[in-house]
């Protein structure tokens, strides 16, 4: 083996690379903006389009602050910030002094931006001031900051975009798991603030059985495309013509597209395809209908932001073994710069690339997973091994970078990341396959992961453990509470234990999702008795492996009441339990101390019980 320069067991060169999001070019072109946690906490820097610079623009330590947009005529940008984590994020312009602003001010309020106009003297901000399950849209004056409501949302919709002319919304109406419609308004500014809109158009009904998402107006605001499954296992993009009211497929390529939308004046088409559990880009210029191949295959790409007069580009690739790096330049390929993200001290020759691998499950369903195999392990070095559960339920583990699981597998640890079925990205009918039976049908897929590995050969099946975020903490848990003698040991990083009293304290700020949840997770009212028997805090006393939890004490949507009590439940079992908590985290870890802590205490627990 390659002797190290770095002690791989300390996670922090796992996590000390740059974690880059968000992208926004000025009005001049000079510069892109975006965010970055290369102060330990995110804040928004720009990058120069012609020069190796990347300058910080705020500088909060301890609030993490993500990059939005600039104002399209002058240096002005907007982002967001929420209060440790609650997710409850306010909008705020910074001015070129330095001066902020609190543009959605107000306890208990979530914003989120939505659009610029053309002439860019308006932009669109999204918030539930008025009704905290609701959002309303209000219309800004770029000048003075001055707002009004245009659109009271009296039928509840989520709305997903406005047109840039002002005169369309795109909203999406649950009507099932399995279903739902996109509802289109004219927006007639003045008729003021009441709610006295008609939708103009329908897409979808409850019996199409086909779920659609908005992705994005056509430059021109005539048309307006989205993404539907009708007819369909995959998620191909439809166009509607908004004077016509005309619809048609318009790109269909056998997996989901994951976003769509142009270039400044139209002529470039971007399309983000989720292809095997990995984003890839597709650029097309509808002058030549010639494709642009921005990255290389193994990569993952993302994010893809064009300057205003289109002659540069920035966009995001990453892998396996890569955290997501930006590369910005010429549209003609020329002078290309690209920020790297990776920590030097990342020790590359220790890093794994993930193989696609399936196999079939209690029923013969093909579950596809990502397998992380450590270099030394083999038939007479067999490994142990982690499965990896990904939240939702319905999200995907995806072939990019992630320093938890490079960590494990740099020190040994072989790491299976499991696409159990009700994950996105295999069609909708592998995705509802787990509808009202998640803990059931999903935790057996775990199980036969786990014999799997058993017979990979080069993984000990004694030594195998089971881990995840949220949702998938809740598998996680799930596995030690109903397989106990299955799996070694198992590590709930802020996971649901009591789904009655989860789906009862969903936040306001979430209603837009609620009946979604209750599809698919089930009604708490109606379905009392299954979920009480699959929620493991009722059966903890059956928990006899040892367990890791990890929660954050602002987090809205799984609260901490959920890892207190299954810690309090599961010592009395006289069972090794650990609990880390934190005091500035919510739904998720953004601080780099945080996350390097976490790491650290997820591998001291499996070299000690594993
Ligand atoms: C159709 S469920 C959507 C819930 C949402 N999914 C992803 O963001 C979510 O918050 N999932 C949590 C787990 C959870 C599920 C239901 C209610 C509260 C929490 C997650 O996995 O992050």
């Amino acid at each position: 083996m390659i002797p190290l320069s770095v002690d791989i067991s300390d996670a922090a060169h796992f996590h000390e690379n740059t974690t880059l999001t968000g992208l926004s070019c000025s009005h001049d072109g000079r510069y892109f903006l975006l965010s970055s946690d290369q102060s330990g906490c995110a804040n928004v820097y720009r990058v120069a389009t012609e020069a190796n610079r990347i300058e910080q623009l705020t500088h909060f330590a301890t609030q993490p602050t993500f990059a939005i947009s600039y104002f399209p005529k002058d240096s002005r940008f907007l982002y967001r910030q929420d209060q440790c984590g609650d997710e409850l994020d306010h909008i705020w312009v910074h001015e070129p002094d330095g001066q902020r602003r609190d543009l959605t001010p107000g306890d208990g309020l979530k914003a989120s931006f939505l659009q610029w106009s053309d002439s860019g003297e308006q932009f669109w901000l999204l918030h539930n001031q008025r009704d905290a399950s609701v959002y309303d849209v209000y219309c800004y004056c770029a000048a003075d900051y001055t707002n009004q409501c245009v659109f009271t949302n009296c039928d509840e919709v989520n709305v997903c975009d406005i047109s840039r002319d002002g005169g369309w919304l795109a909203c999406e109406q649950e009507l099932s798991s399995r279903a739902n419609q996109l509802v289109f308004y004219r927006l007639d500014m003045s008729k003021g603030k009441r709610c006295e809109y008609q939708p103009r158009y329908w897409v979808g009904k409850s019996d199409m059985q086909a779920r659609h998402m908005i992705m994005s107006f056509a430059p021109d605001s005539q048309s307006v495309f989205y993404t539907s499954d009708l007819d369909c296992e995959h998620k191909n993009v439809w166009v509607l013509d908004l004077v016509t009211g005309k619809t048609a497929e318009v790109i269909r390529l056998g997996w989901d597209v994951t976003a769509f939308y142009f270039s400044p004046s139209g002529r470039y088409q971007i399309c983000e395809v989720n292809r095997d559990a990995k984003t890839c880009l597709q650029v097309t210029d509808t002058n030549t209908q010639k494709p642009y191949l921005l990255s290389r295959e193994e990569d993952a790409a993302t994010g893809l932001c064009f300057s205003p007069d289109e002659s540069r580009v920035g966009y995001y690739t990453e892998s396996c073994v890569c955290p997501a790096s930006l590369h910005i330049h010429h549209i003609d390929g020329s002078n290309v710069r690209l920020i790297q993200a990776q920590n030097p001290k990342l020790p590359q020759q220790r890093l794994v690339r993930a193989e696609v691998v399936h196999y079939r499950s209690f029923d013969g369903l093909s579950i596809p997973a990502l397998l992380y195999r450590p270099s030394e392990a083999s038939a007479d070095n067999p490994a142990a091994a982690m499965l990896w559960i990904h939240g939702g339920p319905g999200d995907q583990s995806q072939q990019k970078f992630d320093p938890v699981i490079q960590h494990l597998v740099s020190n040994g640890y072989a790491v299976l990341a499991v696409n159990h079925r009700g994950s996105t990205g295999y069609g909708k009918t592998f995705f509802h396959m787990a509808d009202r039976q998640h803990g059931d049908v999903d935790l057996e897929d775990c199980l036969y992961a786990k014999h799997y590995l058993s017979g990979l050969g080069w993984v000990d099946g004694q030594r195998i453990g089971i881990m995840g975020c949220s949702y998938g903490g809740f598998l996680a848990l799930a596995a030690l509470t109903f397989k106990p003698d299955i799996f070694a040991l198992a590590i709930n990083i802020f996971g649901v234990t009591n789904w009655l009293r989860t789906l009862n304290s969903i936040p306001p700020w979430m209603g837009g999702v609620r009946k979604r949840i209750y599809d698919v997770m089930g009604d708490p009212a109606q379905d009392h008795q299954r979920l009480k028997q699959v929620s493991p805090l009722f059966h903890a006393s059956q928990i006899c492996r040892p367990l890791l939890v990890v929660q954050g004490k602002n987090d809205q949507r799984v609260l901490q009441i959920e890892s207190d009590e299954i810690v309090q439940a599961v010592k009395r079992n006289g069972v090794p339990v650990e609990y880390l908590l934190f005091d500035d985290e919510g739904h998720g870890f953004n601080h780099r101390a945080n996350l390097i802590a976490a790491s650290n205490h997820y591998l001291n627990f499996l070299n000690q019980y594993l």
